[in-house]
């Protein structure tokens, strides 16, 4: 057993924390599956940019060589032509036995290609353990402050709203223990900093 007062000890406590819960959580499947689900129902990012290396002729329209391009990831994911995407079970598309047949193409919250998001692996690392730590700990409840049907503005930099979507957090009954809470402050601290910046990016 670490002792939090014992700095180096505690040091060594969070990394095989870190590292256990590394291993846990790329276990999950159906967390993997709720944070695809979430990520393509509300794309962070705004949109991505392409130009044409060439001139292009593609359903009548003409894109000339250099033209710069925007494709909108919030309208692709939510596109009714595109069948395959529309599986009635939340999630159930990114399962294992599923999520061959998704297009990669149609599913950019992280874009495509050679110059895809350079923080892919982290990002979903850490949004995934802050999602388990929450959830853990805190259960999000609305309150009278909530915007019940959300407005989102697909057409910024990020995908945010004119107003914040406000939640209220109850501390869940293990979270008042001073025990716990005192052996996962690091964890918080490495974890939470990197995850919070795109949570009020994003607004999820
Ligand atoms: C949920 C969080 C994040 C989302 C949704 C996201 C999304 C994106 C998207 C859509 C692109 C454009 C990809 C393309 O044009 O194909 C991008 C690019 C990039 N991202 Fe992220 N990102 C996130 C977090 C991060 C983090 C944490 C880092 C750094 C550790 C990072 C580093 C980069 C870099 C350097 C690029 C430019 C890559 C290039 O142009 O070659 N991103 N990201």
């Amino acid at each position: 057993k670490t002792s939090c007062a014992n700095p180096p000890g505690h040091i060594l406590y969070i990394f095989y924390f870190a590292i256990s819960t590394y291993k846990t959580v790329m276990q999950m499947e159906y967390l993997d599956m709720v944070v695809n689900e979430s990520v393509k129902l509300f794309p962070p990012s705004g949109w991505l940019e392409r130009a044409c290396k060439k001139t292009i002729v593609t359903n009548g329209a003409t894109f000339p060589k250099g033209t710069v391009t925007m494709i909108q990831a919030y309208m692709l994911h939510h596109d009714p032509k595109l069948a395959s995407f529309f599986i009635s079970v939340f999630g159930s598309r990114f399962s294992k036995e599923s999520r061959h047949t998704v297009d990669p193409y149609t599913f950019l919250p992280f874009g495509a290609g050679p110059r895809n998001c350079v923080g892919l692996g982290f990002d979903l690392l850490s949004l995934k353990v802050a999602l388990v730590v929450h959830v853990e700990n805190i259960a999000f409840r609305s309150c009278q402050d909530t915007q019940v049907r959300a407005h989102i503005d697909g057409w910024t930099i990020g995908l945010t709203g004119p107003k914040p979507i406000i939640l209220k957090m109850v501390p869940k009954t293990r979270f008042s223990q001073k025990s716990k809470r005192q052996c996962s402050k690091g964890f918080y601290l490495i974890f939470l900093i990197p995850s919070s910046s795109y949570m009020r990016r994003g607004d999820i």
